[in-house]
This record gives C-alpha cells, structure tokens and sequence, in this order.
C-alpha cells in the first residue's frame, strides 16, 4: 500500500501479542483502534519467542491461529516477521521490519494496559517512539497508565471491556470447559483439532 491520490500516507496499526490463543479482547481492541484512529489496516504480529512470558504452543500453531481469527476482516493481516526472526522477539526489531516493508506508513503499536505498564523494560525504549506512535487500551483488572512514557507519542483508549485473557482460554480448554465465544469460532475448532492446551494451564 503506498500513499494515496490525496497524499495521505497509510496508517498502519500493529497489534503484537503471543496469541497462545488469539481471543475477542484482541480482536475487539485491534478493532476499536482501526475505528478511532482511522487505520487502514491492523497488522497482527505474533512473537517468536517472546523474553517476558511463558509460552506453552508452537509458534507455528499461534500463527495460524492468528490466520483464522482475522481471515474475515479485510482490513487485518498478519504477518510472520517475529515468527521467522531468530532469536528472542523485540519490538524494536518487529517495528524495524514492519517500517522497511511499508516505508510510507505512519505507525501505530497496539498495546493493552498490562503491556503498556510494561513498556520502560522493554529493549531500546527510548528508540521506540520514533518508530510508531503507541495506543494502549484499557483491559479490565489493570489500571490504564501511560505515566512516565512521552505524552506525545502515546495514547490512551477506552475499548469495551472483555474479561478473557489467553491464560484463562488454556486453563478452561485444560479443565474440559468450553472457549466457545472467548474465542473466535475457527480457533475453537483448530485447539480441538490439534489437541491443544489439554495438560497445561
Ligand atoms: N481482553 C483484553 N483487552 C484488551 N487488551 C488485551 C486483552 N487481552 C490481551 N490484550 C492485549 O493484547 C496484547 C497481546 O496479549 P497476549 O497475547 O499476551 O494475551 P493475554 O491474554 O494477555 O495472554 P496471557 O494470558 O497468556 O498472558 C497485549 O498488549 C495485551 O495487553
Ligand atoms: O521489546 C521488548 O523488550 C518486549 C518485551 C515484552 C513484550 N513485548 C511485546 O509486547 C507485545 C505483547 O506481548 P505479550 O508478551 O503480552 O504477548 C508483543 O508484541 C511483544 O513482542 C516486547
């Protein structure tokens, strides 16, 4: 996508996440960021392999199911830089690569509130803001902050509040409860298929 007939350049979100497994939170709050910041198309990026979080699944297996959540929605894409990456996954290296593939696009990395509250140990930070601007919405059970962080480059979103949390889809899938809902239909067929999360929590 280059720039348009009017000289607006693309505006690019980019929802990064380990998705083990992508839920409506991420879905909606993805959404809700498209609406208000007028994006053209929302980037989901799965990690590779994420330095602050468990991971329980594949890469491979959080990035297809990051595919079938977002295959109805034209403006969502998704892409593999982290996934193919070596190496622990920043995301100052997701935005380096999401930069030189879309050199036009103004930026914009999707985060939720516990992220956000996150974001001062994350490698290079200072270089962060140059890359994109960065939108954190609020989640429930965590206070919604951006103190400390440069006011110009960060903003704030209320998004309808979706109490689901990856961990809490793994635990159910786990205890034979159903994620029907929490999940998008075609990931709840794709855990099945795939035998995913019986033992882990
Ligand atoms: N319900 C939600 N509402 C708003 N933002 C969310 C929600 N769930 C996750 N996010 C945000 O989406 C991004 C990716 O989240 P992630 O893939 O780690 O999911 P998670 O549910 O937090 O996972 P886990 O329970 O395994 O820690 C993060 O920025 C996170 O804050
Ligand atoms: O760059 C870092 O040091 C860093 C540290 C923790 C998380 N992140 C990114 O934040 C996003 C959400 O991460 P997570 O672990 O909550 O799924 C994802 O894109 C991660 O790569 C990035």
């Amino acid at each position: 996508m280059s720039m348009d007939e009017s000289g607006r350049r693309p505006r690019i979100g980019v929802m990064g996440g380990t998705f083990d497994p992508i839920h409506h939170g991420h879905l909606v709050a993805a959404s809700e960021v498209a609406q208000s910041f007028d994006l053209d198309e929302v980037v989901f990026v799965p990690t590779g392999k994420p330095w602050q979080k468990h991971v329980v699944t594949s890469a491979e297996h959080r990035y297809l199911m990051t595919v079938i959540a977002t295959a109805s929605n034209p403006r969502f894409t998704v892409s593999r830089v982290d996934v193919d990456r070596p190496g622990t996954t920043y995301t100052i290296d997701t935005l380096r690569d999401i930069r030189a593939d879309r050199p036009d696009a103004e930026l914009f990395f999707i985060t939720g509130a516990d992220a956000v509250a996150q974001i001062l140990s994350w490698k290079d930070v200072n270089e962060l803001w140059s890359l994109a601007h960065f939108v954190a919405v609020s989640r429930p059970g965590h206070d919604l902050s951006i103190s400390g962080l440069p006011a110009q480059d960060v903003s704030l979103l209320e998004v309808p509040a979706l109490s689901i949390s990856s961990t809490d889809c793994r635990s159910r899938v786990s205890r034979g409860y159903p994620v029907w809902y929490l999940v998008p239909d075609g990931v709840v067929q794709y855990i099945s298929k795939h035998h995913l999360y019986r033992s882990v929590a």
